[in-house]
């Protein structure tokens, strides 16, 4: 097969005929349409479901608190004092006989309130008396009925409905959970990926040399890829057509991941390896800058399940708005999710391209948006201080308007 190259007349260099250029709008809603639906619902334990989106809302599996419980440390009473006290205590975790009218029993915090008590008096509130067998209460007025109990039931009832389906498993909402009684809960499976970084002149260690330069897209992808899906691989690949057509074809990944070898270079071979396999280009080229040559292809299903390709620019902001545009919506749909993005105010001029979308790192100071210096193509250095992406249009925009910021991935 004839070397593929990006000119105007290769739109068959994939599967089927490719798509024109596509507006950054478009080629954001192409991603969410690709994906279509959320995957399918699967039962996770508690802490293996961090990240994931719920598949079915929280139910209550019990009232919570599951019985009447101390609040403080103290003493359970029943009735008005002073009391007789009774030997013996009630620890969170252990359980206690009917407390009579007229005694006491001292009592833990958290520990399940014997039946028959009226009131939990705080230990600083009581004073025993010398003979250690009678309770006082220093300030009796204090001592209402049901004081410092929790009750049976205050936080919600059995079979309430405690956070709607689509949210996202927080720390809080495991922990959450697993008070209300769970072990595991419905979730939606999360995406397969699998990144495979192109490019003979990167280095993992050490100072840039004889023309070489350090890969920089691994570090940074790969975490983010964890926040999106599960990373199932990540690896080199070198600049060999045969070697990244049985990466990609080999691949067990829901989406697999590509960096560098977008464009036309002597041994840019992204395009030519899907056409080579049959895979149809959703996106092929966004008016964006930085990150135009950014593609996404639908491979063909394996064991009936669909399978996509993200082709990520080498250059590394080019790379990052790749991630933005096509990555981070397909996999938010995979995962049941809407994209992370806020509306922002513009505190200086943001420049803009003549024709295209600008993303660009911007810092925020009470939530306005500030452009860093260092945005080039194959910079990092602005985009390590910014905290997130500014959706430029056209033309760009003046102070004082109103921005789309898109922020990085997070692990939930
Ligand atoms: N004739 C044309 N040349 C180029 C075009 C074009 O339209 N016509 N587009 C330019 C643009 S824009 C970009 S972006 C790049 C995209 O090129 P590739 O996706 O083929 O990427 P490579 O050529 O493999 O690498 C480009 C650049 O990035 C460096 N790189 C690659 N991977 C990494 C990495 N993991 N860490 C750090 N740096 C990386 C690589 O060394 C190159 O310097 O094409 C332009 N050319
Ligand atoms: O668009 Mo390239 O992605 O400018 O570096």
């Amino acid at each position: 097969m004839a070397l593929a190259t990006r000119t105007s007349d290769t739109s068959s260099a994939a599967g089927s005929h490719a798509p024109p250029v596509q507006t950054w709008e478009q080629a954001r809603s192409a991603a969410r349409s690709a994906a279509g639906r959320a995957l399918p619902p699967v039962a996770r334990d508690i802490p293996d479901a961090l990240g994931h989106v719920l598949a079915e809302p929280l139910v209550a599996r019990t009232d919570l608190p599951a019985f009447d419980t101390s609040a403080m440390d103290g003493w359970a009473v029943a009735g008005p004092g002073p009391w007789r006290l009774r030997r013996g205590e009630v620890l969170a975790g252990g359980r206690a006989e009917l407390l009579a009218t007229g005694t006491a029993l001292s009592i833990a915090t958290g520990a399940q309130l014997p039946p028959g008590a009226t009131a939990v008096l705080r230990r600083e509130h009581g004073q025993v008396d010398p003979s250690g067998g009678v309770l006082l209460d220093r300030a009796p007025s204090r001592l209402t009925a049901g004081r410092d109990i929790r009750p049976r039931g205050q936080e919600c009832r059995e079979g309430q409905p405690l956070i709607a389906a689509g949210a996202t498993a927080t720390p809080a909402v495991l922990g959450l959970a697993a008070a209300a009684g769970y072990d595991q809960i419905a979730v939606h499976r999360r995406p397969e990926v699998e990144l495979l970084v192109l490019g003979d002149e990167l280095l993992d260690s050490g100072l840039p040399r004889d023309g070489r330069v350090r890969d920089a897209l691994t570090p940074l992808l790969d975490p983010w890829l964890r926040c999106d899906g599960e990373l199932i691989g990540s690896r080199r690949i070198a600049d060999d057509f045969e070697l990244l057509r049985a990466a990609i074809s080999g691949s067990p990944a829901d989406v697999v991941i590509t960096t560098g070898g977008t464009a036309a270079g002597p041994v840019d071979f992204v395009h030519r390896a899907l056409a080579d396999l049959g895979a149809r280009l959703l996106v092929d080229s966004v008016a964006v800058r930085p990150g135009h040559p950014m593609l996404l292809a639908e491979l063909p299903a394996a064991d009936g399940r669909s399978r996509w390709l993200v082709g990520l620019p080498g250059n590394p902001l080019a790379a990052v708005a790749g991630t933005a545009t096509l990555v981070h919506p397909l996999l938010s749909r995979l995962n049941g999710r809407d994209e992370m993005s806020r509306r922002c105010s513009t505190a200086a001029e943001l420049p803009g391209h003549p024709t295209s979308t600008r993303l660009l790192p911007v810092v925020l100071h009470e939530n306005a948006a500030t452009a860093v210096p260092f945005d080039g193509p194959a910079m990092l250095r602005g985009l390590a201080l910014s905290d997130g992406l500014a959706v430029v249009p056209p033309g760009g925009l003046p102070a004082g308007s109103t921005v789309e910021v898109l922020e990085a991935p997070r692990p939930w």
